[in-house]
């Protein structure tokens, strides 16, 4: 392919690695002395919202297998691997009385293996996992959150921050807040268009900023690590050149991750200025005193701008947006019918076994460029990036091959651009219990079977074909695996 230049390069000291969560995978939902999370409330208690009634009770049994997990870090030859802490097993009712010693060794024991191989760990303190315990008081509806964060982060900062640099305090504060309190699209259904995204936003970004400034004042100088949040970022492109359709897209960038990219990363700080003047306005219009979206006091806008030392990215697809065409029903009021837009993916890009996930093109690239022309000088790790396929157990997944090649050939692009990316992270390592899709959604760079109790992996070809990038810090586009044995290389790895 000559189209291609073979010879560019990633740097040597790029990040490469992988991703999963603890819900996703640990299981062990009930041992040694963890804690109920949202998760574990819902799928045990709430019938026939997960797709195939399963649940994460064993998941990948990470929490009994991760010396082979940490043996496929190393068959990969990832530099890094991408982790979340389940805060229940860590603090069992959410507050920092009692702490689970259990819960302590098993991270213990995990970042130890890793670090043994020279494999960095990065971990986030919240993906999606709420101590149930914190939920019956309200969860991120509450403002009392922001302290039961940080405390919950004091713990794992005093505990791990001796070996672990790269924190990030929360996974996509748009799927949490969008979707588990303004609508009933995942834990903890709370299903309150009006104001439950709102509140949660607000709250959520005061926890975050919370975390931070204990890290910086409290452990940065003597730990040496980097404290930051990742969110999910897709890209927005006008459905046509028209006025109306850039300004659509424009403000539906900053209702989906505007709203906590802003506040965080802009130098005005404060949330997106077009989305709120949106929301006040609707609100005034249905006859609310106040508008729907709590503004920050002066105090707090200044707290939480700048909290960051890294922007951590999910990416995934892109959409078309429009202000007039694709509209459906919407419940009013929310944010969706705040934002008041219509859009599309086109029947002629790739797609996955999920629903809303299609290979877009370039659409990496436009966001994190996006991203980077509002926010200059920050530093970007992509934190996820990946494929579905179906549970069928087919493991020449080439559609996922050419979705990390197109993603990774985006990620050169933006480092000749000058952009200071520093790692990719693919989702996921491993298959795991895809949250409301259970287990018929597959992200896996190893495939799980999920019906043999050793919960067996075993790698797809792209696993393969990442490890071959990642070794050679470039991306042949023939590359074929020859074999489907999987090895760890050897002399690969230098003890430290
Ligand atoms: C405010 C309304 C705006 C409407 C404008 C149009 C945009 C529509 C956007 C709909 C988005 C729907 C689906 C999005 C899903 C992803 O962001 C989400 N699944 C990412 O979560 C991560 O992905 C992994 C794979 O799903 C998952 O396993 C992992 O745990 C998540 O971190």
């Amino acid at each position: 392919d000559v189209s291609v230049n073979h010879w560019r390069r990633f740097p040597e000291d790029f990040l490469f690695g992988c991703g999963t969560a603890a819900h996703q995978v640990e299981g062990a939902w009930h041992l040694d002395g963890k804690g109920e999370n949202i998760w574990d409330h819902l799928t045990h208690f709430t019938i026939g919202k997960i797709k195939d009634k399963s649940n994460a009770k064993i998941a990948a049994d990470s929490y009994h297998n991760y010396m082979r997990d940490v043996e496929i870090m190393r068959e990969l030859g990832l530099d890094a691997y991408r982790f979340s802490l389940s805060w229940a097993r860590i603090l069992p009712t959410g507050f920092n009385n009692p702490v689970n010693p259990a819960g302590i060794a098993y991270y213990n024991n995990l970042i130890d293996e890793m670090l043994t191989y020279n494999i960095t760990p990065i971990i986030t303190l919240y993906h999606w996992d709420l101590p149930q315990k914190l939920q019956d008081l309200g969860g991120f509806v509450n403002p009392l959150i922001v302290n039961w964060f940080e405390d919950y982060a004091r713990i794992a900062f005093m505990n791990f921050g001796n070996r672990v640099k790269h924190w990030i305090t929360f996974n996509e504060p748009r799927e949490i807040c969008h979707d588990g309190y303004g609508s009933a699209n995942k834990a903890p259904l709370l299903n309150s268009a009006a104001f439950g995204t709102y509140l949660c936003a607000k709250h959520l970004l005061l926890a975050h900023a919370n975390a931070y400034h204990a890290y910086k004042n409290d452990f940065q100088r003597h730990q040496g690590g980097q404290c930051g949040i990742t969110i999910s970022v897709h890209w927005f492109e006008p459905a046509t050149n028209q006025t109306e359709d850039v300004f659509a897209a424009e403000l539906t960038k900053q209702a989906e991750w505007g709203l906590y990219a802003e506040p965080i990363f802009s130098a005005k700080g404060g949330f997106p200025k077009d989305f709120s003047k949106r929301v006040a306005k609707k609100s005034k219009d249905q006859g609310y005193s106040k508008s729907r979206l709590p503004e920050f006091n002066k105090q707090e806008k200044h707290w939480v701008r700048g909290s960051y030392d890294f922007f951590g990215v999910n990416h995934y697809t892109a959409w078309k947006i429009s202000a007039t065409e694709y509209k459906y029903y919407v419940e009013v009021p929310s944010i969706r019918h705040d934002l008041d837009v219509g859009f599309y993916q086109p029947k002629d890009w790739p797609s996955s076994a999920s629903s809303w996930l299609k290979r877009a093109p370039n659409s990496l690239f436009n966001a994190i460029m996006d991203l980077h022309k509002r926010y200059p000088n920050v530093i970007f790790y992509i934190t996820e990036n990946g494929w579905s396929t179906t549970a069928t157990h087919v493991l020449t997944d080439d559609k996922r091959v050419a979705y990390h090649r197109a993603a990774l050939e985006n990620v050169l692009d933006l480092l000749e651009a000058g952009v200071n990316v520093k790692g990719y992270m693919a989702w996921s390592m491993i298959d795991s219990f895809e949250w409301m899709e259970g287990y018929t959604e597959r992200f896996g760079l190893y495939h799980v079977d999920f019906n043999s109790p050793a919960r067996t992996r075993t790698p797809r070809k792209s696993a393969f074909v990442y490890k071959h990038i990642v070794k050679n810090r470039h991306i042949d586009p023939n590359y074929e695996p020859k074999t489907k044995i999987m090895t760890i290389d050897k002399g690969y790895y230098l003890l430290t």
